[in-house]
């Protein structure tokens, strides 16, 4: 019989407002705000907007992964072992920093760089992989569209419209930025089971019967296999994010996530003294961070 989908339901929707970040930076935060924790593998989803001296210096990570997709201007990024890169519009760096990173991340310049940072949280046995970096020019994330071409999707992860992306995620993950023309309907497989959420970044999308506005995080049930979103006389632009929960405990301190807090404490211990994979963070100051 043909197995009829059973479309997921909005259960929550939160508007984000901007707030302060880093140094100078100002963020609009989704996941990690009051509202939207326990959003597992998720832990962090940030809007940002950062221009002129400001940004993001020196700064470890330990635990997780930080996926960085610009919308619009450059950034550079520099790490302790002197691995450095520029992303502009498009581009995506995913960076799992597993036993350790220390790093700034800057806009190029004094540009006004704006973007989503997402943090993915690890499972216990791949929080002390050796860091590894998947640095994807806009040209590698690849494009899918609707049979009516009304619907354009960048595949940062996961697949779309018999689309795969190209960077390997260590649990399952789907990352999609979706540009709907006016009156279009998109239609996503996600299994049941994960968990779901879109962010808006411009125009009015209706997820089923909600309609929602830009910078908004429409969290999705997790009963159900497929997301629609439709739009009417207006466009819109949003990325749809998605996981298998890891189901395993969270404890977070700042840029360290772990699963106990004797963990966190030897994190926080190996960054200090320059141990277990941060051996050059005591050392180590950047060049774009200054
Ligand atoms: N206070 C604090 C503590 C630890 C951090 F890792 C950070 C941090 O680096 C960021 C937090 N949101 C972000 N959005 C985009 C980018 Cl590129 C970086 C960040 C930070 F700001
Ligand atoms: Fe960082």
């Amino acid at each position: 019989a043909a197995v009829t989908k059973a479309l997921k339901r909005v259960v929550k929707t939160v508007l984000s407002i901007e707030q302060s970040e880093g140094q100078g930076a100002r963020v609009r935060r989704s996941i990690g705000t009051y509202n939207l924790r326990n959003l597992d593998p998720f832990l962090m989803l940030d809007e940002f907007k950062v221009g002129g001296r400001a940004g993001f210096p020196d700064h470890p990570h330990r635990g997780f992964e930080t996926v960085t997709y610009m919308l619009d201007g450059t950034f550079e990024h520099e790490d302790f072992e002197g691995h450095r890169g520029k992303i502009g519009p498009g581009d995506l760096q995913w960076m799992t920093a597993g036993k350790g990173i220390v790093h700034a991340e800057m806009p190029l310049g004094s540009t006004v760089a704006t973007g989503l940072q997402l943090w993915v949280n690890l499972p216990s046995s791949a929080k002390m992989m050796p860091p590894r970096y998947q640095e994807l020019p806009k040209e590698q994330v690849p494009d899918a569209k609707s049979d009516d071409g009304k619907v354009t999707v960048k595949v940062i992860a996961g697949s779309s419209y018999g689309v795969e992306a190209k960077v390997h995620t260590v649990t399952p993950i789907y990352y999609l930025d979706i540009s709907m023309q006016p009156n279009a309907t998109f239609d996503q497989e996600i299994p049941a089971g994960y968990t779901a959420f879109a962010y808006t970044l411009a125009g009015n999308a209706a997820f089923g019967s909600q309609p929602s506005e830009p910078h908004c995080t429409l969290v999705f049930s997790k009963e159900g296999d497929h997301i629609q979103a439709t739009t009417a006389e207006g466009s819109a632009r949003f990325v749809i994010i998605a996981g298998e929960p890891i189901g395993e405990r969270i404890v977070q301190h700042g840029p360290f996530v772990m699963n106990t807090e004797l963990e966190i404490r030897q994190a926080i211990m190996d960054y200090q003294l320059g141990r277990n994979g941060f051996e050059k963070a005591p050392v180590w100051e950047s060049e774009i961070g200054k």
